[in-house]
Formats: C-alpha cells, sequence, structure tokens
C-alpha cells in the first residue's frame, strides 16, 4: 500500500511524536519516541484504519488474527471482527532473561495448523513481531501477512521477506536506530531520556 495517501497523512499527524534521544525495550538507541496510545483513542477512527488494512490484507487468505498486546492485540481484534476471523493475542514475558511472546496455552487450538495475520500497530525493531511469529510457529500456525498502522525502518519489510508473507501497512516515519555502541548521539554527549518505543529486549532485528 502506498504511504501518501490520505489514511498516511492522518495517521503520521495523530501519532504523538517525540524527537530526542532515547532506548527502546529491544536495547537500541533511537531519535523517535512515540505514544501510540494515543492512537485508540478514537475508536471510530481506529476502526477506519482496520478497515483500511483489511482492503489489502484480505487477499493474504487468513483464518485467523494474531497480535501481541498492548497495542497490537487491540489492532488485531479490531481487523479479525472486520475479516470475521478468529482472534488471539501474545502476551510479552520476560523468561530467564530473554524475551517471548506467549499465546495462552488454551488458545494454542486456535491457531495450530492455521494460516494467521499478524498484527502490530507499529512495526520498529522488530521485535515484537518477530517473537511473535515464532511463538505462532511454535503452535504450528502457518503465516499468512503481516498487518500495521505503521513501520519505522526495515526491520518490518525484512521479517516480512524472511517469512515470505506480504506486510501491509499504512504509513512509514523516518526515525534513526543504532545499536547502543554505535550510537551517533552518544558520541555527541546527547543525554539519554527513559522513554521509547519498541519491545523484546533480545531483538529479532
Ligand atoms: O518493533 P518493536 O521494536 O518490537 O516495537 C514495536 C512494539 O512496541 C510497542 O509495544 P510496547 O512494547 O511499547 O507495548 P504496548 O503495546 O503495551 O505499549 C508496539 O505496540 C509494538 O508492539
Amino acid at each position: 500500500m502506498g504511504t501518501d495517501d490520505a489514511i498516511g497523512r492522518e495517521l503520521r499527524a495523530a501519532v504523538a511524536a517525540t524527537r530526542g534521544h532515547f532506548r527502546y525495550e529491544s536495547g537500541h538507541h533511537g531519535d523517535l519516541w512515540l505514544d501510540l496510545d494515543a492512537l485508540f483513542v478514537d475508536a471510530i477512527r481506529m476502526r477506519r484504519w482496520a478497515a483500511a488494512l483489511v482492503a489489502e490484507a484480505a487477499s493474504c487468505g487468513a483464518e485467523v488474527v494474531c497480535g501481541p498486546l498492548t497495542g497490537g492485540a487491540l489492532l488485531a481484534r479490531v481487523i479479525a471482527a472486520e475479516l470475521h476471523l478468529d482472534f488471539v493475542h501474545a502476551e510479552r514475558h520476560v523468561e530467564g532473561g530473554a524475551v517471548r511472546y506467549r499465546i495462552p496455552d488454551a488458545l494454542g487450538a486456535v491457531v495450530a495448523g492455521r494460516r494467521a495475520l499478524l498484527v502490530d500497530d507499529a512495526i520498529n525493531a522488530g521485535s515484537a513481531v518477530g517473537l511473535t511469529l515464532a511463538e505462532l510457529t511454535r503452535h504450528s500456525a502457518i503465516p499468512a501477512g503481516i498487518a500495521c498502522l505503521l513501520t519505522l525502518g526495515e526491520a518490518a519489510g525484512r521479517i516480512a521477506r524472511e517469512h515470505g508473507v506480504p506486510l501491509v501497512r499504512l504509513a512509514t516515519l523516518d526515525r534513526g536506530m543504532w545499536q547502543a555502541g554505535d550510537c551517533p548521539l552518544c558520541a555527541a554527549g546527547m543525554p539519554l531520556e527513559e522513554q521509547g518505543l519498541g519491545t523484546g529486549g533480545q531483538g529479532s532485528s
């Protein structure tokens, strides 16, 4: 989907973006922080965005929709309703210092052997999406596509290519992101702020 359409512009305007020096939960440093929670306040608008994603994602032949808590699952649930498909969520856990996204055991049978559309609100380092795909695969689901409102950087496209599935998104945002040891903002002596977008301490990117 193109990113210069009206919805893309609306999304970029709606997201609360702050420039600065941040440490994402993936461990990377970056120059953009997003308050994604603000995107969900207007439920009618969110339903309209979900419908725009559905128009592109319907052809991937999904049988179930999955999203990582919290933002991804909120959007995934709306998309599942639009597509008249089942919905499951994946929950972030830290086990032995490693991050995992877990689908509740009781819901494993919902995804087993079925084509799954993975939905997130934003994909940055790709940790949440990458780890949720791993969990879907563990439950014998078949990745069918990835859908999100926003992508930042190249991780979303790379993960979609690696899994051979289409990526559907409504907007892209530019940002710098670096391994902590290579961060030019650290090198410039810019103080690090403690808020940031991203999950999955071990990172998938
Ligand atoms: O591609 P990534 O680097 O993983 O970043 C994107 C993820 O970060 C945000 O979730 P967050 O961990 O902030 O949790 P939340 O949805 O509960 O706010 C967002 O909802 C995505 O799931």
